[in-house]
């Protein structure tokens, strides 16, 4: 489905941070991108959402291209970003941020859709009328990612969900992440909780230095004495 090809770019003109990325994502798979700080992980999801103009290479889903258009008509192909940072509206209610999240929804469907989100996580249905900023730190993760499944997306980029989450928060959330993937979303989520994000996924990247440095299955991946010293920290 998505298809990344000798993607070189960066920040400025002069900028090579992704320095010639592969890689592909079959339908409804789910890959976890891990590396060291600076690699160029959130670069490449910045990337495919249209967020950073490519010097060379292309994106394509399903055979048609991405890169060159603009962030909101990638995500109207089915393609939604939850950036890392300022991913929700704090002063508004928790459904008013679904409501916004909902924008590039049929508006037909937007009640209805807001109706199930709210069914799937019953801690944003419990509090729905209070401001988002009254959320936990995994709560407003959470919200960050039902605003974006408001669009029914094929493909959900998560950017670092876990940040600045304690390891049990973290865990719930990740245990979130896997069920959204189980209803047959494509996920591909970078990671500084590298050997958390590899258990939950089918497929593992890991980014040196704006370069895939190894790809293949997750599980083997996580379980590499040689990835686990050079990448993952031991
Ligand atoms: N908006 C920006 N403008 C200019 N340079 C940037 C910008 N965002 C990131 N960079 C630079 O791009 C490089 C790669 O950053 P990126 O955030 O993609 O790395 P990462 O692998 O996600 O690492 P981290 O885990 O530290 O976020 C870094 O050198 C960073 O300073």
């Amino acid at each position: 489905m998505l298809r990344v090809e000798g993607v070189i770019g960066g920040y400025g003109a002069a900028d090579e941070i992704l320095k010639g990325i592969d890689l592909s994502l079959p339908p409804g798979r789910m890959a976890a991108i891990v590396g060291p700080n600076g690699a160029g992980k959130s670069t490449l999801l910045k990337a495919i959402a249209g967020l950073v103009t490519l010097k060379s290479g292309r994106i394509l889903l399903d055979g048609a291209p991405l890169s060159g258009l603009p962030p909101r008509a990638v995500a109207a192909r089915g393609i939604a970003f939850v950036p890392q940072e300022a991913n929700i509206f704090p002063s508004l209610t928790v459904r008013e941020n679904l409501e916004i999240g909902g924008t590039l929804a049929p508006p037909g469907e937007v009640a209805a859709r807001l109706a199930a989100l709210l069914d799937r996580f019953p801690v944003l249905a419990e509090k729905r009328r209070r401001a988002a900023r009254t959320l936990s730190g995994g709560q407003r993760q959470v919200l960050a990612m039902a605003m974006a499944l408001m669009v029914k997306p094929r493909l959900l980029l998560l950017d670092e969900p876990s940040a600045g989450l304690s390891p049990l928060a973290a865990e719930t959330l990740f245990d979130g992440i896997a069920a959204i993937h189980a209803e047959g979303t494509a996920i591909l989520m970078v990671e500084q909780n590298a050997l958390e994000a590899l258990a939950i996924a089918e497929e593992g990247v890991v980014l040196v230095d704006g370069r895939v440095a190894r790809t293949g299955d997750a599980r083997v991946l996580a379980s590499d004495p040689e990835v686990r010293r050079l990448f993952l920290g031991g």
